[in-house]
């Protein structure tokens, strides 16, 4: 399909106050907080009286026009004191969410993100804080620092930390292992970014609600240290004004009224607004910073540039080398096991090289080394992989970070996974295009676009503009394979780009990559256990098991005259008279032998 102009892409940052304006829950719940906010500033103004001001004449004075809700006890102006209570009512509550904020969130993330030793200390200071009966703790703080609200929130802030502490961490434990932050990563995505747009805008929303709820909670905590008088009992506020209005119950049943008025509706507002604003936040960007990733991007082309250079060994064409690579990981009782065994290969320009093997034979350790995707307990002792002049295993995180963006790609197994249910096609697209071009966002949307139809995507903009739910499985591959290619690579590694997709559109994906990697001489890894996929896109083949490249030939050979007893009983398990495609129509033999 074709058209002039693509569809705004529904990037959340676009719409986000409309969304919010939209959402009747927050627009009436944030209208009534922005009354009580207006009212606590505008007090000195709006007040007919001084909050303590006390006049004989006034006690328990009815509604009048000079005094419109009455006199209390001790005849002050209860519309005064209702104005001037909003601004300790509003203050105990920020100082509150301040403090838990500041303390259980950081913690959160880097109990979440590390683990470790940091995760363990903090869950046990957070379990602490839980146990600790939450009114003694006050009343100790009270004792200690005197009746002023401040430290006594301060306090209750430290107490409801624990609860920002837990939501934040395992909020980012369920995120950090999603596939599409690994997709993130390899897309070249600087990990500040991914932190900012995919944990903490998971994280902002939990956190939304539990801060607007402890605000709640706060402002009924100094209401009740008021009403038991503890607090300054000169200054207004509405706890003190229902103590107040509490001991002339019989007198002036109204005085309770209003002050109970101001915190019911204070504190229903900010729960409606956590919640309405909790769906708003729930599908929106998170703050995004093209000019910061693409600086982090020059930086890092800057290191790229000045690594130092290697001359090619195993050919002079050869775009990806790898020689000898060994990969280890500890085990418990402080051995190594070996996963890949010496493992060499290399993948010229416009050729396709399978990895196939059976599962566990180290197929994906392989494409992750040179991707520089292991994990960190993985030790690589030995071995090169270079990206022609590169020698990838010298270069630091960010040089890899950039290499990942601009010369390597990957397509991973399962596209739904690798694809943040939380932003459109677009906004995912849009977003790595930005990362490392410099890009307006309309012409990054323009460039999505024309990659979407480069990968077959019959209705580019739609496809733009939806969700990742919102589209078949296929579908998804190919917007990843459009991502993949989005910086023109000379590499593009897929593992197992076929597995998860339905079989009448595993053909489809194969056959798009096939032409892509003819059209951009792409250098192309294939990683599969199917010999069946390999057998239908690839030039050469690379056997591996336990470890091990076993044989490493020409497609058609491999097939037609197999060495190794493995390669024989991959063959003859899943291959049936199956030519290999890449020969039909080039005068070889039509037919594929099956057994040894
Ligand atoms: N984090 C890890 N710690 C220890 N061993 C690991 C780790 N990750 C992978 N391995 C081991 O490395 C070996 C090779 O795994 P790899 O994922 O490369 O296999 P594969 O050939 O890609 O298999 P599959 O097709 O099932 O993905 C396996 O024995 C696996 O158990």
């Amino acid at each position: 399909m074709t058209g002039s102009t693509a569809a705004p892409v529904r990037t959340p940052s676009d719409h986000v106050v409309r969304r919010a304006l939209r959402n009747p829950t927050v627009v009436v719940s944030g209208l009534v907080l922005l009354l009580v906010v207006a009212a606590a500033v505008l007090a000195p103004l709006l007040a007919p009286h001084s909050p303590t001001e006390a006049v004989l004449d006034d006690v328990l004075a009815p509604p009048s026009a000079d005094h419109p809700l009455g006199g209390d006890s001790a005849g002050r102006d209860v519309l005064s004191r209702l104005l001037w209570g909003a601004r300790t009512s509003l203050l105990a509550g920020l100082i509150a969410i301040v403090t838990a904020v500041v303390v259980g969130v950081p913690a959160g993330l880097v109990a979440g993100y590390r683990s470790g030793r940091f995760d363990a200390v903090a869950g046990w200071v957070a379990s602490v804080l839980l146990a600790v009966p939450g009114i003694v703790a006050l009343l100790v703080v009270v004792s200690a620092f005197g009746t002023a609200m401040p430290p006594s929130m301060i306090a209750l802030g430290v107490l409801l930390s624990p609860a920002f502490f837990r939501l934040t961490r395992s909020t980012v434990v369920n995120v950090r292992a999603e596939l599409y932050v690994d997709a993130a990563r390899v897309a070249g995505i600087s990990p500040v970014s991914i932190v900012f747009r995919h944990i903490l805008s998971v994280v902002a929303t939990p956190i939304i609600i539990q801060a607007s709820l402890s605000a709640g909670v706060a402002i009924i905590v100094q209401a009740g240290l008021a009403f038991l008088g503890i607090g300054d009992s000169l200054a207004p506020s509405w706890g003190a004004m229902v103590n107040d209005a509490y001991r002339s119950n019989i007198e002036a049943p109204l005085l309770t009224l209003w002050p109970g008025l101001a915190i019911g509706i204070t504190v229903a507002a900010l729960a409606l607004l956590g919640s309405g604003l909790s769906d708003v936040v729930n599908r929106t960007d998170a703050v995004q910073s093209p000019r910061r990733s693409r600086r982090l991007a020059a930086e890092a082309a800057a290191e790229v540039a000045a690594a130092p250079k290697v001359e090619a060994r195993t050919s002079d064409e050869a775009t990806l080398v790898v020689e000898d690579l060994h990969v280890q990981y500890s085990r418990q009782d402080g051995t190594r096991a070996e996963v890949v065994k010496g493992v060499s290969f290399h993948v010229d320009r416009g050729e396709c090289l399978g990895i196939v093997g059976e599962s566990g034979s180290g197929k994906s350790q392989t494409a992750f080394s040179v991707l520089g995707l292991l994990p960190p307990e993985a030790v690589r002792v030995a071995g090169a992989i270079r990206l022609r002049e590169l020698d990838l295993l010298s270069l630091g995180e960010r040089s890899l970070n950039h290499i990942r963006s601009s010369r390597l790609a990957y397509v991973p197994q399962d596209p739904m996974s690798n694809l943040d249910p939380a932003y459109t096609i677009g906004a995912q697209m849009v977003e790595t295009i930005r990362a490392h071009e410099r890009l307006s966002r309309r012409a990054a949307t323009q460039r999505a676009r024309a990659l979407l139809e480069r990968v077959l995507i019959v209705d580019p903009d739609k496809a733009l503009g939806s969700y990742p739910h919102e589209i078949s499985g296929g579908m998804a591959q190919r917007v990843l394979i459009a991502m993949a290619i989005s910086c023109s690579p000379d590499v593009l590694i897929a593992d197992e780009p076929t597995t998860a997709l339905d079989v009448t559109v595993q053909q489809e994906v194969l056959d798009l990559l096939r032409e892509l990697q003819r059209d951009l001489d792409l250098a192309l890894v294939i990683v599969t256990h199917n010999l069946g996929v390999v057998a239908d896109i690839c030039d050469r083949v690379a056997v591996m098991k336990d470890g091990r490249l076993v044989e490493t030939r020409d497609v058609f050979d491999l097939s037609a005259a197999p060495q190794h007893p493995y390669t024989r009983e991959l063959l003859g398990s899943t291959l049936s008279n199956v030519a290999p495609r890449t020969r039909i129509g080039q005068g070889s033999p039509s037919t594929a032998t099956t057994e040894a």
